[in-house]
């Protein structure tokens, strides 16, 4: 599936971060339709994040964002990170950033907290998580802070699908896992797909990215130096030489 032919749920005009005199993103065009998954590749430091957090409204205090955010051909660039939270954007942040001493449970009822649809009960939205990750049904008196690595990534996931967003953008999910529990993160990430979510991915795990995503972005140095559907990407000798190669 191209980027191009369908409506975009999200989409960045001319986004560029930066912090003080470090530019870390330049002028950066992306577009996301509904039930697509779109990656973003790129080495360390490339801006990855930053571009997550921009379309969030989560940059750090001296990170400065510039050009747009449309949501639903709706300009949020200006809007506060929980306005776009009640819209219908989620950020799954790289440190994952559970509220440890509190149960698996309360920490995906927080990511409710925005949620206003008439009729809903939390109990429903747990119900929901549960069908896709039953291990935290069966932990969810845990302590969030005991649960192993994957297991903190279900809660962090379980938590931010508990807004019941339209745009769920995941920074590095399968970081510091092992294959097998990174293997279950990709399946669920696809998964999410037939609910009709639209999922914006960065990964350093190119391979497994291209493979459940269908558009991607090679982000360099604040840069998108190629973009096209995932499954071309896997395919470009650059992508293979740079970031698909026996050294990845
Ligand atoms: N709060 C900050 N203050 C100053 N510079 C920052 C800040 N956050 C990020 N940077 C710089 O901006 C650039 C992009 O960083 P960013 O974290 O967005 O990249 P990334 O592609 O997500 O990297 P990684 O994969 O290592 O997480 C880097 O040069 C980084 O050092």
């Amino acid at each position: 599936m191209s980027a191009d032919n369908t409506k975009a749920v999200l989409e960045t005009r001319n986004l560029s971060v930066r912090y003080g005199k470090v530019e870390a993103l330049r002028a950066t065009n992306l577009r996301l339709c509904a039930g697509q998954i779109v990656t973003v590749i790129g080495p360390n430091g490339a801006g990855k994040s930053s571009l997550l957090n921009a379309i969030m409204g989560a940059l750090p205090t001296n990170g400065q964002a510039e050009g747009a955010v449309l949501y639903e051909d709706h300009d949020v660039s200006h809007h506060a990170i929980e306005l776009r939270l009640g819209k219908g954007l989620a950020l799954v942040p790289e440190k994952r950033e559970l509220f440890t001493t509190m149960s698996v449970e309360d920490n995906l009822v927080l990511g409710a907290y925005r949620r206003r649809k008439a009729g809903w009960s939390y109990r429903d939205g747990l119900e929901r998580i549960y069908s896709i990750f039953p291990r935290l049904k069966e932990r969810r008196h845990q302590l969030a802070g005991t649960m192993s690595g994957g297991e903190r990534q279900m809660v962090a996931i379980g938590r931010a699908l508990m807004s019941d967003p339209k745009v769920l953008m995941l920074d590095e999910p399968s970081l510091g896992l092992a294959p097998r529990v990174m293997a279950e993160v990709f399946h669920v990430i696809s998964h999410l797909r037939d609910s009709g979510v639209a999922t914006l991915l960065i990964e350093q795990n190119s391979r497994a990215a291209l493979q459940v995503s269908d558009y991607g972005y090679v982000l360099e140095v604040g840069d998108v130096t190629l973009e096209g559907p995932a499954a071309d990407l896997a395919k470009n000798p650059k992508v293979i030489e740079a970031y698909l190669g026996a050294k990845h």
